[in-house]
């Protein structure tokens, strides 16, 4: 497999304002730094890491929405320079258009690739159907349960047909069965579809039941610790993966990297709490 994204030593430093300082004073942050590795074309990735660490911030990189201060970041071996329709996000928020269809949301965006009206119509049902979402084309937003609305998102970042999907915290908000039910279809949709997809979360378990590989973060600045090779996903799919002795394995060694962060992420809360 080809690497499909690589960060290469990137680092991003916000301007924020300096509370210790006269008023309009600003003084720098490193969110990220020094990022280095690289994503396979067609693999899972989920990466995992303290509140905090610049998991939202790697993934804006990666969507083209902020650039690096320094170092690169290579899509197909080019440097990315903005948004594009390679890229699909899907966030946590389902930010669907409140005054259309599940339908009309997803032809919306087709529309301004061009898209001829049959055609859209028939990206959009099949996209549904594919999310589990067959007979409910025609439902406003404010119809659907939340799971049904992050559904409709991933159908219309599906649509587009990127190359790589993007995934920031996209099942937080939901129930913990949702959650899980949107963890397995979207594990087979990735099956089906073989995009290269970029996962983040909070979650050892999600982290763990998705990504052929997981990587952990440090506590700020947020920088790669390890990237772990998921053996579960050898494992046979007809089984329940969660409760398999490999799933217990593979959630204790990221535990294990990732107690020492969590402990140093909320020392660091409580500092800017007191300050
Ligand atoms: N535009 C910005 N300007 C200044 N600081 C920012 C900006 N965006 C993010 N940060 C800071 O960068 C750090 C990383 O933020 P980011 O949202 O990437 O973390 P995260 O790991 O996604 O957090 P969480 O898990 O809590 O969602 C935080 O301390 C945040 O306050």
């Amino acid at each position: 497999m080809t690497d499909k994204i690589q960060f290469d030593h990137v680092s991003k430093v916000f301007k924020i304002r300096d509370s210790d300082q006269r008023k309009g004073a600003v003084k720098e942050f490193t969110a990220i730094k020094n990022v280095h590795f690289s994503v396979k074309s067609g693999e899972f990735l989920s990466l995992v890491g303290p509140s905090g660490c610049g998991k939202s911030t790697l993934l804006d990189l990666l969507g083209g929405l902020t650039e690096p201060t320094s170092g690169q970041i290579l899509l197909d071996g080019k440097p990315i320079e903005g948004p594009g329709l390679d890229r699909g996000i899907v966030f946590q928020q389902y930010a669907l258009f409140p005054w259309k269809t599940a339908k009309g949301n997803i032809e919306f965006g087709l529309e301004s690739k061009g898209i001829p009206k049959k055609e859209r119509s028939e990206i959009a049902r099949h996209f549904l159907s594919l999310v589990g979402l067959s007979g409910f084309e025609e439902r406003y937003p404010h119809e659907l349960s939340g799971g049904m609305k992050q559904r409709v998102a991933i159908a219309r970042s599906l649509a587009f047909d990127p190359d790589v999907l993007l995934m920031d915290e996209p099942f937080a908000a939901l129930d913990a069965q949702t959650r899980e039910t949107l963890q397995s279809e979207l594990l087979q949709i990735w099956e089906q579809t073989k995009k290269t997809i970029v996962f983040i979360t909070h979650g050892i378990d999600e982290a763990v039941y998705l990504g052929q590989r997981v990587a952990v973060m440090t506590s700020r600045p947020g920088t790669i610790k390890q990237i772990m090779d998921n053996q579960l996903h050898s494992s046979s799919q007809e089984e329940d993966l969660r409760s398999t002795t490999e799933f217990a394995k593979a959630r204790h060694q990221i535990w294990d990297l990732l107690r020492e962060e969590v402990s140093k992420a909320q020392t660091f809360e409580k500092k800017d709490q007191s300050a």
